[in-house]
């Protein structure tokens, strides 16, 4: 959170107080630094200098388009799930050359834009899913590029609603069905086998289960060369963990270089589709406290944003930090539960924390920036927040706050 800082006691984005964003757009609010956002993709880029490879942003970590446009500028390529997220990635100046499909269902239609925008690479994830492109491909008389996700059986050691990798996980193939589905793969007219590819969860904080995952994929890739099958590129995923609390995760420069050294002199093309590690620390959510109540069992803080602007805490029980825009000088800190005006007893960003805070005064919850506004929901028809990008001394709003006629249009009521 290098570029989220006290200033003479007042939290800043870059040069900017936190509180001005807040009188000029409002709260719940997320903040983002382009700065941050360049500097964690330069990390990896500036790991990966002079090898063929290829840092592909996962989309879903966060799609705002001035967020992908910032990345897009720099020349990453991106790794996208849906329709939506490739017409964001387009939008945002992003080369289709550089996009690798991920997901479990993709539509005809999906794979269609696809092809037609000619993207790097179809992560596959089944057999039916071959079929499927083939036919698409041979219908556009195109050759798709594929890598087939491959699902190594390794145990990420993250929360299990965001570990992939595992035998029982609904993604990729298994590992000891790879070979037969290579070769079938190899066999249809409209695919180019290209890659082979792998994610086995998010929020990683060790190097070892990336390592096993890549030692059981290099055995895949020589056994499929056996066949007279050439696996050119080496697709990781993303998966790399940040820092929550106190969490040290590898930086991407150990990552990388133990990858690298692990990779030996064989002649891949590497790829990465990093998403939490780009963007969690390149933003923060604002939000206000709107009542104080306080009893002898407990004391609430009730504040503006809710579960349904970062439903992390409430969905993993994760551990978001939350700080005071601004430090209070006088007054007692006591201890606090921090919820939201959702109507769920789960509508909480954060459970016992030690806060001096009043009515009125604000509150930024960091590392926001990945998973945050993305998984955002109308739920309680709650608007969405704004969200703003911070550039030195300039901000910039990258997305409106939603209006009621926003959510309400669309909708309509029965005739007569
Ligand atoms: C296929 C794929 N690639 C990349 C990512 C990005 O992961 P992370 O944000 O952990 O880097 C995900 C999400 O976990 C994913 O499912
Ligand atoms: N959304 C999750 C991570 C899942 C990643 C998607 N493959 C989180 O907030 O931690």
């Amino acid at each position: 959170m290098d570029n989220f800082q006290y200033l003479n006691g007042r939290l800043c984005a870059e040069e900017v107080p936190v509180s001005r964003i807040a009188e000029e757009f409002g709260t719940p609010t997320y903040i983002y630094s382009r700065d941050a956002l360049e500097r964690a993709y330069l990390d990896y880029a500036q790991a990966l200098e002079g090898r063929d490879a290829l840092v592909c942003y996962a989309v879903k970590a966060n799609s705002n388009i001035g967020v992908l446009n910032v990345l897009a500028r720099l020349g990453a390529g991106f790794d996208i799930v849906s329709l939506g997220e490739l017409e964001r990635v387009i939008k945002a100046g992003g080369d289709p050359a550089k996009v690798v499909f991920s997901g479990v269902a993709k539509r005809e239609d999906e794979m269609r834009r696809a092809l037609e925008l000619g993207i790097h690479c179809f992560n596959v994830e089944s057999e039916a899913e071959l079929d499927r492109l083939n036919k698409v491909a041979s219908e556009l008389d195109k050759v798709a590029a594929i890598s087939l996700r491959v699902n190594p059986d390794v145990d990420a050691g993250t929360h299990p609603y965001i570990s992939t990798g595992l035998k029982d996980n609904k993604f990729g193939v298994a590992i000891d069905d790879a070979v037969r589905i290579y070769t079938y793969a190899d066999s249809l007219s409209h695919l180019d086998v290209q890659g082979v590819d792998c994610h086995i969860g998010s929020q990683l904080t060790e190097i070892a289960p990336f390592l096993d995952a890549l030692e059981r994929l290099l055995l895949l890739i020589d056994t499929l060369a056996e066949q007279g099958i050439t696996i050119k590129h080496l697709d990781l995923g993303g998966g790399l963990g940040v820092c929550y609390t106190d969490e040290v995760p590898p930086t991407p420069q150990e990552y990388i270089a133990a990858v690298i050294d692990k990779l030996g002199d064989r002649p891949l093309k590497l790829v990465f589709e990093p998403g939490r590690s780009i963007a969690a620390n390149a933003g923060i959510l604002i939000t206000k406290v709107e009542f104080l109540k306080c009893t002898e069992h407990k004391n609430f803080a009730i504040i503006d944003g809710a579960m349904n602007d970062l439903i992390r805490p409430a969905l993993y029980s994760a551990y978001m930090e939350i700080i005071p825009a601004e430090m209070r000088e006088t007054g007692e800190t006591r201890c606090f539960d921090l919820v939201g005006p959702v109507c769920e007893s789960g509508d909480f960003l954060g459970k016992d924390r030690e806060l001096n805070i009043e009515p009125g005064d604000l509150l930024a919850v960091c590392s926001a920036g990945a998973y945050g506004f993305g998984m955002s929901s109308n739920y309680n028809t709650r608007n969405r927040a704004a969200e703003v990008m911070v550039d030195d001394n300039q901000v910039h709003l990258i997305r409106k706050r939603e209006t009621i006629a926003d959510q309400l249009r669309g909708e309509t009521v029965l005739p007569g």
